[in-house]
C-alpha cells in the first residue's frame, strides 16, 4: 500500500477543510486577481524522500469553491489518485520548499506590493527590511532586526526557478520573492504559513510607501 493510501479519510476531509477556509479568505483580500495564486498544504508523515500534498488544481478561479479546487500530488507533483484535475503550473517550486524546508503549508500569491518592490530591488536580488516590528511574526526578535528577502528569476518555464530555490532559500526567513511575479511564504502549519504571508505582505507595503516617501534607492 502507498503512503498517501495509509492517511485516514478523516485527515484528508480536515486537511481540504482547512485549505478551503484560507482559500476564500485569501479570495476576499484579492490575492488571487486573474487566477494567478496558488496554495497547498502537507498531509501525513514527512521525509524529504516521501511527502504528500494538497494544491490548487491550475486555472481555477481561485474567487470561487468548488469540489474540483484541490487534488493530492506526492513528493513528484503526481497526482496520488485518478483525477482529470491539473496540479498547478508552479507545483514545482512546491514540491522544491517542502524537500528543504519540511514546511506544513506554503501560500503563492501575486500582489501589486510584491510585484514592485521585487523589481525596485532587483539589481541588489533581495529586498532590505530593518528594524521594522512586524519582523517579529518571523520569530526574529533581535533589536533592529535586518532581513534580506531573496528575489529569484521569472523564468517563463517554471522548472528552472527551481535551482533557484535550492540556492537561495534562507532557513531562517519563510518567504522567496520571484521577480515581478509573486511571493511563495510558508510555515510549519497553515495557522504559521498566513501569518507569514500577511506580514510580507504588511512589510512590502512598508517598504513600497518608504521609499516612495525618501525618494531614495538602497
Ligand atoms: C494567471 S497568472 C500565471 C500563473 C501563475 O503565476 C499562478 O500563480 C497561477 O498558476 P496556477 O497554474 O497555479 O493556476
Ligand atoms: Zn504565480
Amino acid at each position: 500500500m502507498s503512503g498517501f493510501a495509509n492517511i485516514l479519510l478523516e485527515e484528508k476531509r480536515r486537511v481540504l477543510a482547512e485549505f478551503t477556509e484560507v482559500k476564500a479568505e485569501f479570495a476576499s483580500r484579492g490575492w488571487f486577481a486573474g487566477t494567478g495564486g496558488n496554495l497547498s498544504m502537507r498531509i501525513g508523515p514527512y521525509s524529504p524522500d516521501e511527502f504528500f500534498f494538497a494544491v490548487t488544481a491550475s486555472g481555477k478561479d481561485k474567487t470561487r469553491s468548488t469540489p474540483e479546487d484541490f487534488l493530492f500530488v506526492d513528493q513528484d507533483g503526481n497526482p496520488c489518485e485518478a483525477t482529470a484535475l491539473k496540479p498547478s503550473a508552479e507545483t514545482s517550486l512546491h514540491r522544491e520548499i517542502y524537500r528543504l524546508t519540511g514546511a506544513g503549508a506554503i501560500f503563492h500569491i501575486h500582489s501589486v506590493f510584491n510585484n514592485i518592490v521585487s523589481e525596485w530591488f532587483w539589481e541588489r536580488r533581495a529586498v532590505p527590511i530593518q528594524g521594522v516590528e512586524l519582523i517579529k511574526a518571523f520569530n526574529i526578535w533581535d533589536e533592529d532586526a535586518l532581513i534580506e528577502v531573496p528575489i529569484l528569476t521569472n523564468y517563463a518555464d517554471v522548472p528552472r526557478i527551481v535551482p533557484e530555490i535550492t540556492e537561495r532559500l534562507n532557513p531562517a526567513l519563510p518567504g522567496l520573492l520571484i521577480r515581478k511575479h509573486g511571493i511563495c511564504a510558508w510555515g510549519k502549519d497553515a495557522f504559521e504559513a498566513k501569518k507569514h504571508l500577511e506580514a510580507f505582505e504588511f512589510l512590502f507595503e512598508y517598504v513600497y510607501r518608504w521609499e516612495l516617501l525618501n525618494g531614495t534607492k538602497k
